[in-house]
């Protein structure tokens, strides 16, 4: 039997707009099963963040469901949906939403120590993954002390901390040049070959869709598998 991460079923959202309303896209389907990675491409406005925000449980559909690991995560209380958002998913950002006045090595642990994980248990846990994202020597840098791609492996770090069953990231190489954009995409693909986390990247960047496993389009407020095209 398949084991599906996340599925959501005919998601409608659209924004209130003066006295109208703007809808960003209607009876949407998605399903991700374990380990598979899954890009979302479109063009600027097509609603891909309000996509993944809405997977993620960040942001309400205005109709449809969304399961993550079968809890159906839009009628969850506001505290069982962290905890749902904190054992199954991790984020990362175009930006990468670190805290400025932590270190790298306590910016990882945090999600560690929301879920009540023993500090020095948390730390060893940390500096794992910083090692695996190639940060050994920086752990103890804070965010403005580190270089872009250094801030955004971090981020990429702290998602994986918590052994989540999917990371979902928004534009993950957005933000950085070419060169450090390559390097961050080298780690994803790294990542997505040792570990049997799934994936689901929303990206501009055609090269780092064209290695995920499938290859979703969200255009005219409708979303199409593009994957063999
Ligand atoms: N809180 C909000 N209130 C009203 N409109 C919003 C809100 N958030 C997003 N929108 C609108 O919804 C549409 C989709 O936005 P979204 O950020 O999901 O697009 P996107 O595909 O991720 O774009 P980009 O590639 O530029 O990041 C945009 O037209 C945006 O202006």
């Amino acid at each position: 039997m398949s084991n599906q991460i996340i599925r959501a079923e005919k998601l409608s959202k659209s924004y209130k707009e003066g006295k109208g309303k703007l809808s960003i896209f209607d009876s949407i389907n998605f399903k991700l099963e374990e380990g598979e990675s899954v890009a979302i491409l479109g063009s600027s406005g097509s609603g891909k963040t309000t996509l993944l925000n809405l997977l993620g449980g960040l942001d309400k559909p205005n109709a449809g469901t969304v399961w993550v690991n079968g809890h159906d995560v839009h009628k969850l209380s506001e505290r069982k949906k962290g905890l749902v958002r904190n054992e199954y998913l991790g984020f990362v950002y175009q930006f990468h939403h670190l805290l400025p006045e932590f270190t790298a090595l306590e910016n990882v642990c945090m999600p560690l120590l929301i879920g009540k994980t023993p500090k020095a248990v948390a730390i060893e846990k940390a500096k794992e993954l910083l090692a695996r994202v190639g940060l050994s020597e920086r752990i103890a840098h804070k965010p403005s002390e580190l270089s872009g791609g250094e801030r955004q492996r971090v981020a990429i770090a702290r998602a994986l901390v918590n052994d989540p069953k999917c990371v979902l990231m928004d534009e993950p190489t957005g933000n950085l040049d070419e060169g450090t954009a390559n390097n961050v995409q080298q780690l994803i693909m790294e990542l997505k070959d040792q570990l049997k986390t799934s994936f689901v990247v929303v990206t501009h960047d055609l090269a780092l869709a064209r290695k995920m496993d499938r290859v979703m389009h969200l255009e005219e407020k409708t979303l199409k598998d593009i994957t063999e095209q």
